[in-house]
């Protein structure tokens, strides 16, 4: 889709899978609200679940009736993959069995590698050749490359998959810690997997202060911190929710969906990135094809990563700690789906 046509009024068919879940619950409204892809945009949306929550599903239709949402054109409640991905314009792979407590992400690769396999060779099939995905359902980045890997027609900078929740989790951490808004912190990283190996990297981030843009490392002041117990409260962040919950983070993950997507859809601000999962070019000497978390910035539909940022030999060695896990990860998915 060109730019032109991302903002006209046709509608844009959004499939969001897992529909009948948490996150989902979440996310719909916004969407449907126009928080994403704007007010004057009008969608249909495609909504997959299994085949036993077919009677939530149904329920979930009937709430966004009654939400009375002028954008959203038509809602399709479905089953079928086919029925799912026909012709979409935007992909939410949200759908996959959650972890409990106790459990890591890539516990949950053997069930939800499958799940990936069959709707990327789905997908290929019958949805848009320039369809956006955001692959959310864990472990993500290995989910997004097993359906990157069963879609080939489509071109692979299409595929991403969420690391925003983990962006915006390090965001709030320092500005908690500065007593500032979220919103005067940019440019932190989040390097790598959506797990406890991540590399969340505060050494380009600035927090503007009274007007006065400065580097975060110097308004903290604080080596030990923000290699110790900064790094680690994002890279448990999800499990420390699950611990409290019960149940994994819903609200704040749809919440970052919404900016992963809206930031993909209309660009990133001037001098101000963003972290996704995207397939790697080889950028930062990390294995090419792997889906790897890295600072993006983004203008006209077109994902590009920040290049030349300096590392250390601390930051090199967290950033080939993910990388390392990500490799097996992706050896062990193919394992997975190939001996089905
Ligand atoms: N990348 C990230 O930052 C985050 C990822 N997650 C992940 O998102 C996923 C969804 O989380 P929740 O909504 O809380 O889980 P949930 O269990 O509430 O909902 C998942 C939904 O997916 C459905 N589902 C299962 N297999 C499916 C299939 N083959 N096709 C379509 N739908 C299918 C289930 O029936 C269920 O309705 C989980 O894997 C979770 O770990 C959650 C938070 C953040
Ligand atoms: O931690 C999980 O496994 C589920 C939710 C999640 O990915 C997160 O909160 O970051």
């Amino acid at each position: 889709m060109s730019s032109k046509d991302c903002h006209s009024n046709k509608p844009i068919r959004v499939v969001i899978t897992g529909a009948a879940g948490q996150i989902a619950y979440s996310l719909i409204h916004q969407i449907g609200n126009g928080d994403v892809f704007g007010k004057e945009q009008s969608i249909i949306l495609h909504l997959l679940d299994i085949t036993p929550v077919m009677g939530v599903l149904n329920g979930v239709v009937m709430e966004i009736q009654d939400m009375s949402l002028p954008l959203v054109k038509d809602v399709i409640p479905t089953d079928s993959e086919e029925v799912a991905f026909k012709d979409v314009d935007v992909a939410l792979f949200v759908g996959a069995m959650p972890r409990k407590e106790g459990m890591e992400r890539k516990d949950l690769l053997s069930a939800n590698v499958k799940i990936f396999k069959s709707q990327g060779t789905a997908l290929d099939k019958f949805a848009k050749k320039n369809v956006k995905v955001v692959v959310v359902g864990n472990p993500a980045n290995t989910n997004c490359y097993i359906l990157a890997h069963y879609a080939p027609s489509i071109p692979r900078e299409n595929f991403t998959c969420l690391t925003r929740l983990d962006h915006n989790r390090a965001k709030a951490q320092l500005a908690s810690r500065l007593k500032v808004s979220s919103s005067a912190i940019k440019n932190v990283i989040i390097w790598g997997n959506h797990s406890s190996t991540q590399f969340p990297d505060v050494r380009s981030a600035t927090v503007s202060i009274n007007g006065q843009e400065t580097a975060v490392y110097d308004a903290i002041r604080d080596d030990q911190w923000l290699k110790n117990d900064f790094v680690s409260t994002v890279q448990k962040r999800g499990a420390a929710v699950i611990a409290a919950r019960k149940l994994s983070s819903a609200m704040s993950a749809a919440k970052a969906i919404c900016d992963h997507v809206r930031d993909w859809w209309y660009g990133t601000r001037e001098n101000e990135w963003v972290s996704m999962g995207i397939i790697s070019d080889g950028s930062y000497g990390i294995e090419k094809g792997l889906v790897f978390s890295y600072p993006v910035e983004i203008k006209n539909g077109q994902i590009s990563i920040v290049q030349d940022l300096q590392m250390d030999d601390w930051a090199k060695g967290m950033i080939e700690k993910t990388q390392k896990e990500l490799v097996e990860e992706k050896n062990d998915a193919l394992k997975a789906t190939n001996s089905e």
